[in-house]
C-alpha cells in the first residue's frame, strides 16, 4: 500500500492549520514538514514551535523531514514538539549513525535523507537501524520543482537492497511527484510519497490523493 505525505511547502502558512486539516479529512498518511536553516539549503522555513502548534489540530504522523546542518542540535526540540518520523541528510553531519541512535533513543523512528547526487551505497551499514530512506527527487530547497528522472535507478537499487535483505525499512521519495511521475517512483519501489503542490495547491485535494494514489498503485509491485 502507497503512503501519502503532503509536504506543508505549498500550503498557505496564513492558514495553515486549515489547510493541513483539509489534507487529512481527504485522506493524507502523514503530514511533511520541511525545516529549512538557510545554511544547508538557501530557503528558510520552520521551526519546533510551529510543530507544536500544529500537533494541537492534527492527528495524523508528523514526518518531519530537517535541511539544516548539524541536525544533532534539534532533534530533541522536534521529537517533543511532536515529531513521528525524523529524517536527516546524509551530506548534513558527519556522524549519521549517531544521530540516527539519537532520534531511535527518543522513542520516534529514524529516516536518512540523500541528495540527487549522493549515491547511498554507505547506507547499508545503517540499514538495521532505519526506518525510512528519503530519496530526493529534485535538489532540496524548495516545493513546486521539477522530478529529476536520474534518480530513478537508485531507488530500484536501494529497493532491491533492501528486499535482499528483508527489511522492514520504506524508501520515501521527495519532490516533484505527480500523477505522471508517482508510476514510475512506485514502481521502482518507493512505499512513502511526498507530494507538495500537486496536493496543496490543487482545488480538491480528496481528488489530488486519489489521483496520485491510482497512478501509483497502477504501478504494480516493485521489481
Ligand atoms: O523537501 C522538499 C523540498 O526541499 C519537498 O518536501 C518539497 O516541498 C516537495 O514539494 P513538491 O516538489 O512536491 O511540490
Ligand atoms: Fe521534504
Amino acid at each position: 500500500m502507497i503512503q501519502i505525505a503532503p509536504s506543508i511547502l505549498s500550503a498557505d502558512f496564513a492558514r495553515l492549520a486549515a489547510e493541513v486539516k483539509r489534507v487529512e479529512d481527504a485522506g493524507a498518511d502523514w503530514l511533511h514538514i520541511d525545516v529549512m536553516d538557510g545554511h544547508f539549503v538557501p530557503n528558510l522555513t520552520v521551526g519546533p514551535a510551529l510543530v507544536q502548534s500544529l500537533r494541537k489540530h492534527v492527528r495524523i504522523p508528523f514526518d518531519v523531514h530537517l535541511m539544516i546542518e548539524a541536525p544533532e542540535r534539534f532533534v530533541p526540540e522536534f521529537v517533543k514538539a511532536g515529531a513521528d518520523l525524523v529524517t536527516i541528510h546524509w551530506e548534513a553531519t558527519p556522524h549519521v549513525h549517531r544521530v540516527i541512535q539519537l532520534i531511535k533513543s527518543l522513542g520516534v523512528r529514524a529516516g536518512v535523507a540523500l541528495n540527487p547526487a549522493t549515491s547511498g551505497e554507505e547506507l547499508a551499514y545503517l540499514f538495521d537501524d532505519l526506518d525510512v530512506v528519503l530519496v530526493m527527487t529534485v535538489n532540496p530547497g524548495f516545493g513546486g520543482q521539477k522530478f529529476i528522472p536520474a534518480v530513478v535507478p537508485k531507488i530500484r537499487g536501494l529497493q532491491r537492497e533492501l528486499a535482499r535483505r528483508s527489511s522492514s525499512c520504506l524508501i520515501e521519495v521527495d519532490g516533484g511527484i505527480n500523477s505522471e511521475t508517482a508510476p514510475i517512483v512506485a514502481e521502482a519501489g518507493a512505499g512513502i510519497l511526498v507530494a507538495g503542490a500537486a496536493v496543496f495547491a490543487a482545488e480538491d485535494p480528496a481528488q489530488a490523493l486519489h489521483a496520485l494514489r491510482r497512478a501509483a498503485e497502477g504501478a504494480g509491485p516493485p521489481i
